[in-house]
């Protein structure tokens, strides 16, 4: 079982224009898509359609756009009720693939909804093999929020404590390494912007032309307790870093439609992979594969394993 928190979900709103965006200008959209998501929620659907045991777990009222479209679409999710509405996060995609987003902050999250959230997830992640915390924090909820969660499931469970994954951006993510050993994840997931944001090196164009530059920085993160680091690198690929060696992996070209989701299918891809006993090159290659298949689908659309092609990847030790 692998369950995923997201702090922060959305009911993510995709406009497809049929013409380069025209700022100021007014255009029609061509296809408009509502999906219920959020990073967290995208793993479990990802790992939901490829038959592995998966929960989503979310702040949200049963009456809400998000909890009522993973219901109708049969996630298995379980939703903490916050009497407040979720945000809605709105991607715009041009011809060429270009795809723009604006992200609402989403509803404030009391402190005591925060313990019902965080008492969720101890309950459910005794006995799980992964635990995903993912995305942003809404306002209210603590920098450290991520961090106290991942040491106070390690502490209340003990060897039957998940392994911990990190996935999101800025604070959230950096607090994990300010928290103490305890607080590191066992994988962390950052994009070329968030790794270059987490080490200071380098900026994100340069890790990402870079597979070598992408590894050492990834490498500063394993330094400070890191058990493996998954750095996807947009069109270019992947760099998995782990104390065994590091690997950069690489899908022939692709045309692109959306990204929007493409880093949380990767890291699906990932865990699917690993769940299913693959060595580290076998769980970066289905990473990449995951990433790209999704690149290739509209707005937030996630794909099945049997839409990847890892056998269009190539990986090489680095
Ligand atoms: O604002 P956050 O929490 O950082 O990201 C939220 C989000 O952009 O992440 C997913 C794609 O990764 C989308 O489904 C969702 O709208």
């Amino acid at each position: 079982m692998i369950i995923t928190l997201t702090a922060n979900p959305s009911l993510d709103r995709t406009v497809e224009l049929a013409a380069p965006l025209v700022r100021g200008g007014v255009q029609r959209a061509a296809s408009p898509t509502r999906q219920a998501a959020g990073k967290g929620v995208n793993v479990s659907r990802v790992l939901a359609v490829s038959g592995l045991a998966t929960l989503a777990i979310l702040p949200g009222d049963p009456d809400d756009q998000v909890p009522v479209r993973l219901r109708l679409d049969g996630l298995p999710h379980l939703a903490v009720p916050i009497g407040a509405d979720l945000r809605s996060n709105i991607t715009l995609t041009e011809p060429d693939g270009t795809t723009t987003k604006i992200n609402e902050p989403g509803p404030a999250l009391s402190p005591e909804r925060q313990e019902q959230l965080a008492s969720a997830v101890v309950e459910k992640a005794d006995g799980a093999s992964w635990l995903v915390l993912a995305g942003s924090l809404p306002p209210g909820v603590p920098a450290g929020f991520y961090a106290a969660l991942t040491a106070r499931v390690r502490a209340e469970l003990g060897g039957r404590a998940p392994r911990i994954a990190g996935d999101g951006s800025g604070v959230p993510l950096r607090a994990l390494f300010a928290g103490g050993p305890e607080a590191v994840p066992d994988l962390l997931k950052p994009n070329a912007e968030e790794l270059a944001e987490l080490t200071g090196r380098h900026d994100e164009a340069a890790l990402e032309a870079d597979p070598s530059r992408a590894a050492a920085a990834a490498k500063l993160l394993l330094e400070d307790g890191a058990g493996a680091v998954l750095a996807t690198l947009g069109s270019k690929g992947a760099v998995l870093a782990t104390r065994a060696g590091s690997w950069f992996a690489t899908h022939a070209p692709v045309t692109a439609r959306s990204t929007v989701g493409a880093g949380d299918s990767s890291l699906a891809g990932y865990l699917l992979a690993h769940s299913r006993g693959a060595a580290a090159p076998g769980c970066l290659r289905q990473a990449v594969a995951h990433g790209a298949a999704a690149a290739a689908l509209p707005g937030t659309t996630l794909p099945a394993l049997n839409q990847t092609t890892p056998d269009a990847v190539v990986v090489t030790a680095l």
